[in-house]
């Protein structure tokens, strides 16, 4: 089995991604991850959707809305950043911006002056800091060793993430002909196309009228018109159970001329690495 992530090697995305597959390949956008796992290019992608900090990956949920491919399972994996550099003292931060974000604090209060760079992901920023002395990238500290005969980094500061219980959850793509019932959780994105009062309320009474408890609920614009949205639902039932295909069937005749997809039921694993 063959899996694609955010590169290049050294991402979290990479570190969730190995728990899948042996043999993982890398591109630099989330987007161009789930589009090669709908074109068939790889049997599974692993893009990051949420962390406990700075919240959504919004990329990710715009990619999965709009591909065709299967949610098939979920990582969730603990984030704990370095500071790595050549020298003590630089004049840049590079790395992701979800990963700058999630230091904000202890870079304002460190390096006040130093300029953020945001980058394709965490390693391009490492590796970034690998080419320049007057940059610092944050990564996993794993990454300060290069192991292609570069510079090797130091580890200015470890656990720099401004809360220590700092965790991202991943999710596992695959062809849409993967999707299953099976699993603990379930996600779905629903498109109303509609806009009246209670709208939203009806909608959650359909899981709350069948005792399914909801993980997370999320609304992004449609992109058709300003406060116009779809949700992204995650509910703790799997497809399989009889409550969750009524709830779902609600939710279809409430959304009348919009949409419902379902990405798949799924299962969650912790992965420490
Ligand atoms: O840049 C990386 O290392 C990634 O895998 C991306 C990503 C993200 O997009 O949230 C993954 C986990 C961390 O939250 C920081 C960055």
């Amino acid at each position: 089995m063959q899996a694609v992530t955010l590169g290049p090697a050294g991402t979290y995305s990479h570190r969730a991604a190995r728990a899948v597959a042996d043999d993982v390949a890398f591109r630099e956008s989330v987007t161009a991850i789930v589009e090669a796992v709908a074109g068939g290019e790889y049997d599974r992608g692993v893009v990051p959707v949420e962390n406990s900090i700075e919240g959504s990956v919004t990329e990710s949920l715009d990619a999965l809305t709009e591909a065709d491919v299967a949610v098939v399972r979920e990582i969730v994996t603990p984030i704990r950043h370095a500071l790595l550099a050549q020298a003590e003292t630089f004049e840049v931060v590079a790395s992701h911006s979800q990963a700058l974000a999630q230091c904000r604090d202890y870079l304002e209060r460190e390096y006040p002056d130093a300029r953020r760079e945001a980058v394709a992901s965490t390693a391009r920023g490492v590796e970034r800091a690998r080419e320049d002395p007057s940059v610092a990238g944050i990564g996993h500290p794993a990454n300060a060793a290069s192991d292609d005969g570069g510079v090797d980094l130091r580890v200015l500061a470890e656990d720099i993430q401004d809360q220590s219980s700092n965790a991202t959850r991943f999710l596992v793509v695959a062809g849409d002909d993967e999707r299953t019932e099976a699993g603990g959780k379930t996600s779905v994105v629903v498109y109303p196309d509609a806009n009246y009062p209670g709208l939203l309320l009806e909608l959650l009474e359909a899981f709350a009228d069948r005792d399914v408890n909801l993980s997370r609920i999320e609304s992004r614009p449609s992109g058709e018109r300003l406060g116009d949205y779809l949700f992204h639902i995650d509910f703790e039932a799997g497809l399989y159970e009889e409550r969750a295909q009524a709830a779902l069937g609600d939710v279809e005749e409430l959304v009348g001329d919009g949409w419902v997809r379902v990405l798949g039921s799924y299962d969650t694993e912790h992965v420490v690495y």
